[in-house]
């Protein structure tokens, strides 16, 4: 009901940003920032992320992203999807840090709300997820392919992934701590959450983090062969079994939605927050120049 509920005001907001749907032989569509391809007679759509330069997760990104997984969870031809990045290089770098920085608590809680409502949807999601991790996948990144049901990461050794926040001077919330918990067990979470440890493939592969590590040119054919096994389980059965295993932990973010709207807003407002952002905002540019 309160995912039904957010659903509506995103796709309001949707409409508010005035975005065109292109629709190429109906198997195709695409806002500005995710493109879909989606083959309607084999049930499976292939979602790219297209948010130049980086894939970070801004709230025009999340809007137009959760817009799009919406319209495939609502036709029930669509089983299974292949989440990956349109620029192979960079999966996502993971939260928009313009969205935390420098912005007014309405800004934050509102961008808060977006981003819980992208981890539940994904986390929750009846479909099929697999994820094509085919470039780097911090934080945020990370968080969105820990929702998906399989994880296939492209073998570069310049790529990596985990949850870095505390390398910024944040921290990751409780529900992105518990989905790490349960993908990779307390121990590594602990150590690699407290570190903000970012992992090349070879390493996430050894800890569980990605389930497979294929040469970068084989992740899409691998993300459509995995579907394929996965597509062949019966969907009430492996639905069920998935709501299981999942529904407790996306309960628990359910019934503290709002406290922890308000956790964010006042921990992302300290000074010093703002001040870590600053300088890590710094550093990357530093990097470039
Ligand atoms: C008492 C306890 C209470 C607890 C309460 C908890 C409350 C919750 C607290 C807050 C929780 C927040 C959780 C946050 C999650 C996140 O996801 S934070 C984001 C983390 N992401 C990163 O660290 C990645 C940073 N980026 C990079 O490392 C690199 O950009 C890259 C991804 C490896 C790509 O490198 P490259 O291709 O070389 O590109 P760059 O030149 O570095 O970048 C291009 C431009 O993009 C900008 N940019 C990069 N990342 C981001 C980003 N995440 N958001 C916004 N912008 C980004 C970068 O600055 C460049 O910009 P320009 O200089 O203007 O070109």
């Amino acid at each position: 009901m309160a995912l039904a509920a957010a659903g509506r005001v995103l796709l309001q907001a949707g409409s508010r940003l005035g975005r065109r749907e292109v629709v190429d032989g109906a198997r195709r569509f695409a806002n500005k920032r995710v493109e879909v391809e989606a083959d309607e007679a084999a049930g499976i759509a292939v979602m790219k992320l297209k948010n130049p330069p980086v894939n970070s997760l801004s709230l025009e990104f999340l809007t137009e992203f959760l817009i799009s997984l919406e319209k495939l969870e609502n036709n029930k031809n669509f089983r299974g999807v292949i989440l990956t990045s349109e620029r192979p290089g960079v999966f996502s770098a993971g939260l928009d840090l313009m969205e935390m920085y420098g912005r007014n608590p309405a800004h934050y809680a509102e961008y808060w709300r977006a981003v819980q409502e992208l981890w539940l949807r994904l986390y929750l999601s009846n479909m099929i997820l697999v994820c094509a991790i085919n470039g780097t996948s911090p934080a945020g990144g990370c968080l969105m392919a820990l929702t998906c049901d399989h994880r296939i990461m492209a073998d570069n050794p310049k790529y990596t992934i985990g949850l870095n926040e505390s390398q910024l001077g944040i921290v990751a919330p409780f529900w992105f701590k518990d989905n790490f918990v349960n993908t990779v067990g307390y121990r590594t979470a602990e150590h690699a959450l407290q570190l903000g440890l970012l992992f090349p493939p070879a390493e996430a592969l050894k800890l569980g983090i990605v389930d497979e590590v294929v040469p970068e040119d084989q992740v899409h054919s691998k993300a459509q062969s995995v579907m394929a096994q996965w597509m062949a389980i019966p969907d009430h059965s492996r639905q069920l079994t998935k709501n299981m295993m999942r529904k407790a932990m996306a309960d628990n973010l359910i019934k503290q939605r709002e406290a922890d709207i308000q956790n964010f807003v006042s921990f992302i407002s300290r000074d010093s927050i703002q001040k870590s952002l600053h300088t890590y905002l710094e550093k990357l540019k530093q990097k470039k120049g």
